[in-house]
């Protein structure tokens, strides 16, 4: 038997920083939505109990240090299941980008395992597991939009907000996100961006007004260590992109854009500096 799994990228519409905890984690306040860009996961059995990963990405990692592994492992661990899988990932998303390709992966993987091995296990009992992997992977479980509070893993659903294209640019630099969170002060964030105005942006359909509130207190931290960064977003709304924000802990900037006609301008704009450019549509 074959299944086969779709993994879309996140961005994250809003991130604030409320507090650091004694975990070493960070409280935040996000909220987040999917984009149409995705990686594609083919799971099939294997007669011996072992996890094979395969890729056409040569860059990614194979091995137990691959997020898909570590989700079908923690699966077969946990219901006890002595058979094994082949997972192929056809990546499509940015590695290490800000956009949770490795955790929607695990997501993807833990969704297409219940499956394939017929486990019946709850979306909510699968986010349990997700949180495990990653903080973004409970998310990444169950899709659509929400507000991600705890670490991320506790989340609202929220209604998807309205339509729009996003376009996506990722320099070539490699960001971490533990060294963005342990560079954080969360007392001295200068302005924190309010989910509760997004929320209404966004139960109001009114693309204006998510473009207004778009923030993200991570920014703070990339933007200094990386002015190329920075130099992309100004780029951005030079071109005419009507929100622009860093994702997650970045180096990706997306800019949210309502009429198709100026996406070329844009997207043919950051091609000139920038190899990994993206004009999708958000996944509603
Ligand atoms: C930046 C975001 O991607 C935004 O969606 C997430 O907050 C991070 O999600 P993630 O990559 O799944 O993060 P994890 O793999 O759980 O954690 C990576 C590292 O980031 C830091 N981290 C992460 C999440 C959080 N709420 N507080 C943190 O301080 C921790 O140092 C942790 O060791
Ligand atoms: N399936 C996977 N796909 C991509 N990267 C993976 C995968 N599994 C493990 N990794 C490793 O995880 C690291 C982060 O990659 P990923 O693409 O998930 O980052 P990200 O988009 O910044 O995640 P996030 O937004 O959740 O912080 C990379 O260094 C990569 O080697």
């Amino acid at each position: 038997m074959r299944i086969y799994e779709k993994a879309p990228a996140k961005i994250n519409l809003m991130l604030d920083v409320l507090q650091k905890r004694p975990d070493g984690y960070h409280e935040v306040e996000m909220i987040m939505t999917m984009v149409d860009l995705a990686d594609r996961l083919e799971m099939s059995e294997l007669p011996r109990d072992t996890i094979i990963i395969s890729s056409q990405a040569g860059y990614i990692p194979l091995d137990e240090k691959n997020l898909a592994f570590q989700a079908a492992r923690l699966i077969k661990d946990r219901y006890n299941v002595n058979k094994g899988v082949y997972i192929h990932l056809d990546k499509k998303i940015p590695v290490a980008a800000g956009l949770a390709g490795g955790s929607s992966d695990a997501a993807a993987t833990l969704r297409g395992l219940n499956r394939l091995w017929k486990l019946d296990i709850s979306d909510e009992e699968l986010c349990e597991l997700g949180a495990e992997l990653g903080s973004d992977v409970p998310f990444c479980v169950t899709g659509g939009t929400a507000l991600a509070t705890g670490r991320g893993e506790v989340l609202t659903p929220l209604p998807n907000p309205p339509q729009c294209w996003v376009v996506l640019a990722k320099p070539p630099i490699n960001v971490s996100t533990a060294d963005v969170y342990g560079r954080i002060r969360a007392d001295k964030i200068p302005h924190h961006p309010s989910a509760k105005r997004m929320e209404q942006a966004i139960r109001g359909n009114s693309f204006t007004d998510v473009c207004r509130e778009l923030g993200n207190v991570l920014e703070d931290v990339t933007l200094k260590l990386y002015p190329e960064v920075q130099r992309l977003k100004e780029s951005m709304v030079r071109l005419g992109a009507d929100g622009v924000l860093m994702s997650g802990s970045g180096p990706t900037v997306f800019g949210l854009v309502s009429k198709e006609a100026k996406i070329p301008r844009i997207y043919n704009g950051l091609r000139g500096f920038c190899k990994e450019v993206y004009a999708v549509r958000l996944l509603t």
